[in-house]
């Protein structure tokens, strides 16, 4: 049973619409939450995903503003704890989310035109359910950057980023609260989940409300202040920029977003949520944001709102040197290009269409190294540091050519050529790390690097050695336990 502090179910009284009864509210908070899945359409479409959980007698109902996630109705059948071992999760055709968090980026795209040059901020990315959203929505286009403070959290956004097939993004390890001095006027759209007290996730955690205290509030309240001028700062004029917590006070919600607009009122205006999906109504404020009680649509507490900033007369003028110290890559030599695709046409993967994006980069005179990087990322690169650039594709050394694992599972779906697949057996073998042994042999000379696929999905990269494919999975996504089938 949750734990609700005094104080605040005293303080959340005073500020509760006509329309959510302090009752109904604390009776939400004491129900467990509903789960929720999202497909990843990079590698799965909504119907595939729900086919698969029907055809082990799940339930799943749409979620109405979001067409890739689903409810799990676990009146039905609960879901398995580890869903994070299950094949499909770890191929990266899915995502676990919670429903109301797959609102910021259903608003952020609502009615925004996105183009190949387009670039996107998500300033508080970890562990990525809103980023990978984002890419999966636009289709790869464009520029992401994936920004984390958290050094803990990193490694799981990018992990997520991988798994999911993403191959627009760059990661940042920034104070966000920096973007707006070093990168003013860089984005089109810029999503701003913000840290913050979480008194919404309390069907989760039911610690969550329990030593509540109005100083944390206020205390953060400062952080999303500064966090949102940065925001408005780092946005194009003619920009998007949304607001998002999992938290309820007011504090954190719409005194933040006055606070902007208390400063920048002439030059950035609330965009309405009003028609964001049927039955939004529900939830809307007096100023258009939607602030989800978790009582609303029996979900997490949420709040989200969407601002745009005017679009402005005057020309942008990009200042930076060019002289760029931090961006150690240099556009692929046609040396390279020839070994590179000479080599990649063993799989069957025409580069051709890619090569714009196609950087080479020295590795301490050892090998060169091949990557692909999303457009704008050399002139993002003259205002901050990055912590990961885009894909590392191949290595070139006097050994030849050697792909990497990023390489097939971003942009296996397009080789035709030295794939194998596997059984669901060689599948779970090949998560967790092990030789896979073949019952028949194939025909096709040894040594050379082959890619695995499950049910045609990309897994990684294997050598063959006559009876047996040596598996290249990099150690560091290795996994005890894997499953197959749903129970
Ligand atoms: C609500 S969570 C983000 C969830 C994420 N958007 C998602 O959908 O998966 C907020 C994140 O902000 C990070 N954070 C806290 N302070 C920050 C700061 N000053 N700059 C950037 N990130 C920060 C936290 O570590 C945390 O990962």
């Amino acid at each position: 049973m949750a734990q609700i502090s005094q104080q605040f179910i005293e303080h959340i009284e005073k500020q509760l619409p006509e329309s959510v009864p302090l009752d109904d509210l604390l009776s939400a908070c004491q129900c467990p939450l509903r789960k929720s899945i999202r497909a990843n359409t990079l590698k799965m479409s909504p119907q595939e995903l729900r086919q698969e959980f029907e055809s082990h007698g799940y339930k799943l109902l749409p979620i109405p503003w979001c067409e890739e996630g689903f409810w799990v109705d676990e009146d039905e059948k609960a879901l398995p704890e580890n869903l994070g071992n299950w094949l499909p999760h770890l191929e990266g055709q899915c995502y676990i989310q919670e429903a109301s968090s797959m609102l910021p980026v259903k608003a952020l795209l609502h009615d925004f035109e996105c183009h190949e040059e387009s670039a996107f901020l998500d300033m508080a990315a970890a562990p990525g359910s809103k980023t990978t959203q984002l890419t999966a929505k636009i289709n790869n286009q464009g520029l992401v950057v994936a920004n984390e403070l958290s050094s803990s959290r990193i490694k799981g956004l990018h992990y997520n980023l991988q798994r999911c097939g993403v191959t627009n993004s760059v990661l940042c390890h920034t104070d966000a609260r920096h973007f707006g001095e070093s990168t003013p006027e860089f984005f089109d759209a810029i999503l701003l989940d913000a840290p913050c007290g979480g008194e919404g996730t309390v069907r989760k955690d039911e610690q969550a409300l329990a030593n509540w205290n109005i100083d944390a509030v206020r205390a953060i309240s400062q952080l999303q202040k500064d966090l949102i001028v940065s925001a408005y700062k780092a946005l194009k004029p003619g920009g998007r920029l949304v607001y998002s917590t999992c938290t309820l006070s007011k504090e954190e919600n719409q005194e933040v977003c006055q606070h902007l607009l208390d400063l920048y009122g002439d030059s950035i205006q609330i965009k309405p949520l009003t028609d964001l999906f049927e039955g939004a109504n529900k939830a809307i404020t007096k100023e258009g944001y939607l602030h989800v009680y978790p009582n609303l649509y029996d979900c997490e507490g949420f709040f989200v709102a969407c601002f745009e900033k005017k679009p402005s007369d005057v020309l942008i003028t990009d200042n930076t040197s060019n002289q760029n110290t931090r961006f150690s890559f240099s556009p692929i030599s046609s040396e390279h290009y020839t070994s590179a695709s000479t080599h990649t046409s063993l799989f069957g993967w025409d580069i051709g269409p890619i090569k714009q994006q196609l950087w080479q980069k020295d590795n301490r005179g050892k090998s060169l190294e091949i990557w692909y990087l999303p457009k704008s990322t050399e002139k993002l690169c003259r205002h901050i540091k990055l912590n990961r650039y885009g894909i590392k594709l191949m290595e070139i050394s006097k050994h030849g050519v050697k792909l990497h694992h990023q390489a097939a599972i971003s942009f296996g779906h397009t080789f035709s050529k030295q794939h194998i697949e596997l059984n669901a057996q060689q599948a779970e073998d090949y998560y967790q790390g092990k030789d896979i042994f073949l019952d028949t042999p194939i025909k096709a000379p040894t040594n050379k690097e082959f890619m695995v696929t499950f049910k045609q999905t990309p897994l990684g990269l294997v050598k063959h050695l006559g009876n047996k494919l040596k598996n290249n999975l990099p150690r560091d996504l290795v996994r005890d336990k894997t499953f197959n089938q749903l129970p």
